[in-house]
């Protein structure tokens, strides 16, 4: 929805209620949450999640904005540790109050204490595990599909298979019975299915991070959908009388968010380049 500029640099949002929560953000900064997705948003997609790393504006856009806003939360499905370690989110002078909420929510990560916090492993995930390598061997799952280890979930990628698409709708039926049968759910994302505990997502997540801090206005910027439920979330923030933004980092693989945004950036170097105009802004 668009991509028109105003002035330094900001594009202006295709709907009122998104013009509303950029317009709260700007009068009021230091009562803004700016919540981010990290994979396809500050972070280019590539063939290999080890070697994800955020785009090289990111940090420093990040670190402009942070001291001007109430808070900045990079809402992941990663494990925490391992989004700090690929956003490069450790140490950053002006990312002293950063906030990394990892695994959907589950697990959090706080800059100023460098330590996270996170609940049991679910039991589940052991049996998935065990079982997923014989299934996959089963289905016959095309060549290049391949499991990532996540820790707290497992997830099944096929990026690298001659169709992902294909392959990716091949394992979805079997992969969510194996799933259930061991009480998780299957996360779609692009090019992969993920098999983690239920109870949490980034709806959750930022809707109770956003009530943690008192968040006056919230932006939220992501690609995938495991971002829907964030979206959701500002949506009822925005009913409830708490302005939003939804920032849609766009890609030819999901079309969902793109549908629902008030803003429509090209890809993480749309969002880094929107994360330093408000910084610029703000100044
Ligand atoms: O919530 P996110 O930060 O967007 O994380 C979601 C998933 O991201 C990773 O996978 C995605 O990025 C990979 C690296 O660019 C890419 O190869 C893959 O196709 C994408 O789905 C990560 O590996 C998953 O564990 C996350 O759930």
């Amino acid at each position: 929805m668009h991509t028109d500029h105003g002035d330094h640099g900001l594009p202006a949002p295709a709907t009122k209620a998104g013009q509303e929560g950029l317009d709260a953000l700007l009068t009021h900064p230091g009562k803004a949450l700016i919540g981010l997705d990290l994979d396809g948003t500050l972070a280019p997609i590539v063939a290999d999640p080890e070697k994800a790393r955020a785009h090289p504006e990111a940090v420093p856009a990040l670190a402009a904005l942070a001291p001007k806003v109430a808070a900045v939360a990079v809402i992941t499905g990663r494990p925490a540790e391992v989004a700090v370690r690929n956003g490069g989110f450790a140490d950053v002078p002006g990312l002293e109050h950063l906030v990394v909420l990892g695994h959907y929510g589950a697990e959090r990560w706080d800059a100023r204490t460098g330590e996270i916090t996170a609940p049991p492993p679910h039991p589940g995930v052991a049996g998935v595990r065990t079982e997923l390598p014989e299934l996959l061997e089963r289905l016959g799952a095309s060549q290049g599909t391949w499991i990532e280890e996540k820790g707290r979930a497992v997830a099944v990628h096929t990026r690298r298979a001659a169709d992902p698409q294909a392959t990716l709708d091949q394992l979805r039926e079997p992969l969510t019975g194996l799933a259930g049968r061991h009480g998780l759910i299957v996360e779609p994302g692009r090019m992969v299915l993920e098999l983690r505990p239920p109870g949490m997502d980034k709806g959750v997540a930022l809707t109770e991070f956003a009530q943690e801090i008192g968040a006056g206005s919230v932006l939220y910027g992501g690609d995938d959908l495991g971002d829907l439920p964030a979206f959701s979330a500002v949506d009822r923030l925005r009913t409830n009388g708490t302005p939003g933004l939804l920032v849609c980092s766009g890609s030819d693989e999901v079309t969902e968010l793109r549908e629902r945004a008030d803003l429509v950036v090209e890809g993480p170097e749309g969002v880094v380049r929107l994360l330093a105009a408000l910084a610029q802004r703000l100044d």
